[in-house]
């Protein structure tokens, strides 16, 4: 509370502090954090995790125990009873506050256990794959947790990295950050170890200061070192974790719930005092009145909402961590059940993660060991993201031939120019004696348009048309055998310079090509095809070429090979992308921001789109999807904008995440239907029978203990059956036919509620001596049961489409509970507990005919929900 009062206050002293720090020079900020170039010594960084604590924000661990349980606590249907109960209590009605107290706590109880135990699992996953960082202690640098960084500890930032804390840069290269988090700017930033501070604008704030970087940023591109100022909550981030406004933005889950919540609570402020007012004028007697108006407004609350829909979805996550998938935002499963399109990038998501090197081949397709040392020196001394294919150089270097062999000792790195997802190359410049070399790979495309020359049987030759079709061919044949293509250039001699950019990168000779096998998991086909079949249409989003995006394509199963490439969706405006994103299944050629724009130009058109992506280059695609999937190697960052990381190399997951996310959602809808309408139902009965009954149609004891025991017999419902048929296509979130729903069924349980209240006030003589207090305890027994065994049994009607319901039963454990409910309702009216609750006793032929009301009930529910399915083609 506090902080966040003084958050801004805070912010301001921080921003100071740090701006100051930031005109130190480098000898000065080192010796003011007592450290050096070469690190902390283990003795220092004790002291200092001591000192400092463990270099993590709220946010990011498990909330303990207690946290949970207030949160489940904190709830607008929580607080409204809590409300009613302190009245209660207030006002002398202790066993209304009594059965009040019991309904929050079974909410909150079975609310709080599903969450903890959710909370648990994921949180034991997420150790699994804890984020790192490259640190320098004692002059050896390795990578550590993220949350082991003390002030003062050296780092070492490369392209893809996570900034672990705020820190102050000591040595740049290139380096550009993604600091949205922040402030929200998506533009990249660049970050500078030496600045002027004259580039500085003229209302800088502390973010826009080029040699300090912050926890909660990313590396885009380029690479640095910088030594760590703050860590923990002492960061900014520390501040904007604590404060509510990092939370994400509300889910179009979150927003229908809240809605909903909304009408129901105004649904109750309007009808409880209009009850209130008709059974004080027409009974006299306002201390009843007002207790029954406190019953109907319990009545009305739909206090297990909160527990019914959090319950459903750490019940989804439980499920799917069991199958490790780490499920990081709770409401991400209910969104991965609503998505009808997929996209996926394509090495490392829907091909394996392992990228293995085939050939190394000159330009004539000749196996070529010099192909190979080039690539080798290339991915070796660069020093950005390695990725899939960077690795699969090394490791096949280090397995088959001697590193010493392909390397000259005498060889020093001179620069490194980055690859970026744009110009899709990646150049490094080493040194030997006299000689410099510029060593460039990348997409064939790409290099082509670099290089003047081609490498033939050792001899340079220029590059002619001719040539250049034998390249294209060349690298085609590679492509057509599945493999990707990476070409390897280079340049000799070039003038003695220690600082290389872009510009550079021309006149260079094409050595050759490597070729990497890139295989579809095996399942992959398997789980395509099952997502079709659930209505899910998989696309392939990737930066590759169309050649090797179709192969793969062709191995997965998607059969329409059509490609839009990166440079097509640049000439297209949103509209007419949208026509094409839906005609195509295949995206290649494409950068970062491509990605990006197809997703969201496909959730502009009213679809719910989910993204997989391993890549830093995937980050803001998945970013902007409806759910972020990753898997557990992806780049850091990936995974931690994703909602859901795949922890097992298997797709076949997906498929029951997504009907786990369907049933989340289709039990959570089930329960405010049926609430709803059936709280509305109530809510006009009880106005009719205040209006022209003389006494009370219920006491509030009585009606407060229908609801507990209603309630009880709700509390099953996370853990029932769903119909196939609800299952079997995208679920969106869909409010609207809610409100039809409820004007269609409600007002129906109040016709069979009135035949109930004219065969007890007719047919069993109530009518012929309102007064008589044994009549009046009937009157409200007959009542109660009526009441409590329609509303039991219409949670098995209404639960699922199929007529008549009982072809799909529910689960034994809503079965139970309907049994339960049914069963203590009988004791409490027919066994001596009755004189507690102030019942009257039943006459004989009470019930047959409350059977026969609620037969007929049953029947005209069966028979209106058939009609209603045939309509409008969907149920609940
Ligand atoms: N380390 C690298 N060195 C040189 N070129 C690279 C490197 N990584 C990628 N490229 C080139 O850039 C292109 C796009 O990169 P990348 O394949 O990683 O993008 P992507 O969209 O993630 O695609 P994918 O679906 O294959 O994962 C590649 O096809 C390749 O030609
Ligand atoms: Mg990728």
């Amino acid at each position: 509370m506090f902080i966040k009062k003084n958050h801004t206050a805070l912010a301001a002293a921080k921003q100071t502090e740090l701006k100051q720090l930031s005109g130190y020079s480098q000898e000065q900020i080192l010796a003011q954090l007592h450290t050096r170039l070469s690190g902390l010594d283990e003795a220092e960084v004790g002291k200092r995790q001591l000192q400092y604590g463990e270099n993590t924000v709220q946010s990011q661990s498990a909330l303990p125990a207690y946290r949970v349980l207030l949160a489940a606590f904190n709830d607008p249907f929580v607080y409204v009873l809590l409300f009613l109960m302190i009245v209660s209590a207030l006002t002398n009605d202790r066993d209304g506050a009594i059965v009040m107290a019991i309904m929050i706590l079974l909410s909150v109880l079975i609310r709080f256990t599903q969450e903890y135990r959710s909370q648990k699992a994921s949180a034991a996953l997420t150790k699994l794959i804890q984020n790192t960082t490259a640190v320098t202690r004692d002059g050896i640098t390795r990578e550590l947790p993220m949350d082991a960084v003390v002030p003062g500890d050296i780092v070492t930032l490369s392209t893809g990295d996570m900034i672990p804390a705020d820190a102050y840069l000591l040595k740049t290269k290139d380096l550009f950050v993604n600091q949205s988090s922040l402030t929200g700017e998506a533009m990249p930033v660049e970050k500078k170890a030496d600045y002027d501070t004259a580039e500085l604008p003229q209302e800088a704030t502390a973010f826009d200061y080029p040699n300090l970087v912050y926890m909660g940023t990313d590396v885009l591109s380029g690479s640095g070192v910088a030594v760590i100022l703050k860590t923990g909550s002492a960061t900014f981030f520390g501040d904007i974790a604590e404060s509510a406004s990092a939370v994400q933005g509300p889910s179009n889950f979150d927003t229908g719930m809240r809605r909903i919540s909304r009408f129901l609570i105004t649904m109750m402020m309007i009808l409880v005092p209009i009850v209130f007012l008709i059974n004080g004028l027409t009974k006299r007697d306002w201390t009843q009145a007002f207790f029954f108006a406190i019953a109907v407004a319990v009545g009305l609350t739909p206090e297990m909402l909160p527990m019914i829909v959090n319950s459903n979805l750490a019940k989804g996550a439980l499920a799917m961590a069991k199958k490790k998938v780490i499920v990081k935002q709770l409401h991400a499963i209910q969104n991965l059940g609503a998505i009808d399109t997929l996209f996926t990038d394509k090495t490392g998501t829907i091909t394996e993660d392992r990228v293995v090197v085939m050939r190394y081949v000159d330009a004539l397709g000749e196996k070529d060991d010099s192909v190979l040392r080039l690539a080798y020196m290339n991915s070796n001394y660069q020093t950005g993201w390695r990725n899939l294919m960077d690795q699969a150089v090394i490791d096949y270097v280090e397995k088959h031939k001697s590193e010493r062999q392909l390397l000259p000792g005498t060889l020093t790195k001179v620069d490194e120019i980055p690859f970026d997802f744009d110009r899709r190359r990646l150049t490094v410049v080493v040194q030997n004696d006299d000689h410099q070399w510029m060593i460039t790979k990348g997409a064939f495309e790409e290099m082509i348009q670099v290089s003047d020359y081609v490498l033939i049987d050792g001899q340079v030759t220029p590059m002619t048309g001719a040539l250049h079709d034998r390249l294209v061919q060349t690298n085609e044949q590679l492509n057509q055998s599945g493999m990707r293509v990476l070409a390897v250039a280079y340049r000799q001699d070039v003038h003695t310079q220690n600082v290389y950019t872009i510009a550079d990168e021309h006149n260079m000779i094409l050595a050759g090509f490597l070729g990497f096998l890139d295989p579809a998991k095996p399942d992959a086909k398997e789980a395509i095809s099952l997502l079709n079949d659930h209505g899910v249409r998989v696309k392939v989003l990737t930066g590759d070429n169309a050649i090797i995006t179709q192969h793969v394509a062709t191995q997965v199963g998607i059969t329409n090979t059509a490609v839009l490439a990166g440079n097509d969706v640049d000439d297209l405006d949103d509209q007419a992308l949208a026509k094409a994103v839906a005609t195509h299944d295949l995206f290649v050629k494409l950068n970062p921001l491509q990605k990006a724009r197809i997703i969201s130009v496909m959730k502009g058109h009213g679809h719910t789109v989910g993204f997989m992506g391993d890549g830093i280059n995937d980050a803001p695609a998945l970013r902007q999807a409806d759910v972020g999937i990753s898997v557990e190697n992806a780049a850091d960052i990936t995974k931690e904008v994703s909602g859901i990381i795949l922890l097992e190399k298997s797709l076949l997951v997906l498929e029951d995440g997504i009907l786990e996310g369907r049933r989340v959602y289709a039990n959570a809808m089930k329960y405010i239907k049926m609430t709803v309408s059936s709280n509305f139902g109530n809510a006009l009965s009880v106005l009719i029978a205040s209006i022209f009954l003389p006494f009370l149609p219920m006491l509030s004891i009585q009606l407060l203990v229908q609801n507990l025991i209603y309630d009880t017999a709700q509390m099953a419902i996370p853990w029932d059956n769903v119909d196939p048929e609800t299952l079997a296509q995208p679920t969106p979130w869909r409010a609207e036919g809610l409100f039809r729903y409820t004007v269609l069924f409600g007002p129906v349980s109040s016709v069979f509620d009135v035949l109930t209240f004219l065969f007890l006030w007719f047919g069993l003589g109530v009518g012929n001596d309102p007064s008589s207090l044994a009549l009046q305890g009937m009157f409200q027994a007959g009542w109660f049961i009526e009441g409590l065994f329609t509303q039991a049994l219409i949670v098995n009607v209404f639960r699922t489409r199929h007529v008549p319901s009982f072809k799909t039963p529910a689960s034994a454990v809503v079965l139970l509970a309907t049994g339960l409910a049914l069963a203590i309702g009988g004791l409490l009216v027919l066994t001596p507990l009755r004189v507690a609750f102030d019942f009257g006793t039943l006459p004989g032929q009470f019930w047959p005919w409350v059977l026969l009301i609620i037969g007929g009930y049953v029947l005209t529910v069966e028979a209106m929900k058939a009609v209603y399915v045939k309509r409008t083609g969907t149920w609940l």
